[in-house]
């Protein structure tokens, strides 16, 4: 068995469903560690999960794009002994992994999809056109670890329930490391307004609306809260003001990579599907036909989107009683 380490950017007060399937795919290759750069109060309680054994910590929490990450990062590298690294895919994560694989001088793997226990690793390439597999080939010796980030919604959320199950409170190691002095320092910070969706990457259902919508997005966020799905639009839908732009899923937007992506008025442009096409089932709602978006769809519906939604939320309705 390996020593892997898991690395949270931050922690709240539970884990969130992509923290719970980093610690799933890293418990399937070896003894889990987790580092944590930002958190607030204790957070050994939210890791006392079967098969974690050590925890560490800044002495004082380091919330990103604060630089000393990569050394909380390098230390639990060294004290864990870790032959791999999993991190999530977000900017913020990545951001932090980057730096610590230049520091280790060893290789990244960025939005992987699947590791096996040789660290092999699968991820989808180029709007899903490709499935590539990869191994770290170590120029430096002693070998250093491999370091990769994964995509959110790869595990079946049934499974990572029952491999993620409450254990013994891990051992908790407080680091020597603190915040960086000199460069950027950020002196306020306002969070979002959270919306009781899920974060649109993370969401394991995604509806989407784009120029069809009209600008009236109600029934496509009737049907999100009805499936509790993220609810993401295209670029003609945010630039239009519609939506807020961190709404916008494509090439220059979120990459997502939900179970279920329902589409609705969204041509299916290159740019767009450049950031849902690896998504596990694709349904498009469209009147027009010929729509590009049906040449990757599993499901089509050809009609007016303000129709078939009511339709849709009403027979959900209808099965949930
Ligand atoms: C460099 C670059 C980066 C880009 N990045 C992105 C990106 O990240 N994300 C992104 O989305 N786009 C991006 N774009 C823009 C992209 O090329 C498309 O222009 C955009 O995705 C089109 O949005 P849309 O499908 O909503 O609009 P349209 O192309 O106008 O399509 C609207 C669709 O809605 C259908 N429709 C109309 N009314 C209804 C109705 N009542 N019911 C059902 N269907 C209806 C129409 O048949 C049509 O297919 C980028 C472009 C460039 C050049």
């Amino acid at each position: 068995m390996s020593n892997v380490l898991v690395f949270f950017d931050e922690l709240g007060e539970t884990l969130t469903p992509a923290q719970k399937e980093l610690i799933a795919q890293a418990a399937a290759l070896g003894e889990v560690h987790i580092a944590v750069a930002a958190y607030d109060g204790d957070p050994t309680p939210v890791l006392a999960v079967n098969g974690v054994q050590e925890v560490y910590l800044p002495e004082v929490s380091l919330p990103a794009p604060e630089v000393a990450i990569v050394d909380l990062l390098e230390t639990s590298v060294a004290e864990s002994r870790a032959v791999v690294v999993l991190g999530s895919s977000t900017a913020d994560a990545t951001d932090a992994l980057a730096r610590l694989a230049v520091r280790l001088d060893t290789g990244l793997i960025s939005g992987a999809a699947s590791i096996t226990a040789d660290l092999v690793v699968t991820k989808s390439e180029l709007a899903g056109s490709y499935t590539t597999t990869s191994r770290l080939v170590s120029a430096a010796a002693p070998a250093q670890p491999l370091v990769v980030t994964f995509k959110p919604n790869n595990i079946d959320p049934q499974r990572v329930d029952t491999l993620v199950t409450e254990g013994e409170q891990p051992e908790v190691n407080v680091l020597p490391v603190r915040p960086s002095v000199g460069g950027v320092e950020i002196e306020e910070r306002t969070a979002m307004e959270v919306s009781a969706r899920p974060a649109l990457a993370e969401a394991r259902i995604v509806v989407a609306g784009g120029r069809g919508t009209d600008g009236d997005f109600t029934p496509l966020e009737e049907l999100a809260d009805e499936l509790g799905a993220g609810l993401g639009a295209s670029r003609a839908a945010t630039d239009a003001g519609w939506i807020e732009h961190a709404a916008q899923v494509g090439q220059t937007g979120v990459t997502v990579s939900p179970q279920l992506y329902i589409s609705a008025g969204i041509s299916g442009a290159v740019h767009q599907r450049a950031g849902m096409q690896t998504a596990g089932t694709i349904v498009a709602i469209n009147k027009d036909e010929d729509a590009q978006v049906f040449e990757i769809a599993d499901f089509g519906v050809v009609g007016d989107l303000h129709e078939v939604i009511p339709q849709m939320i009403e027979e959900l309705r209808r099965r949930k009683g």
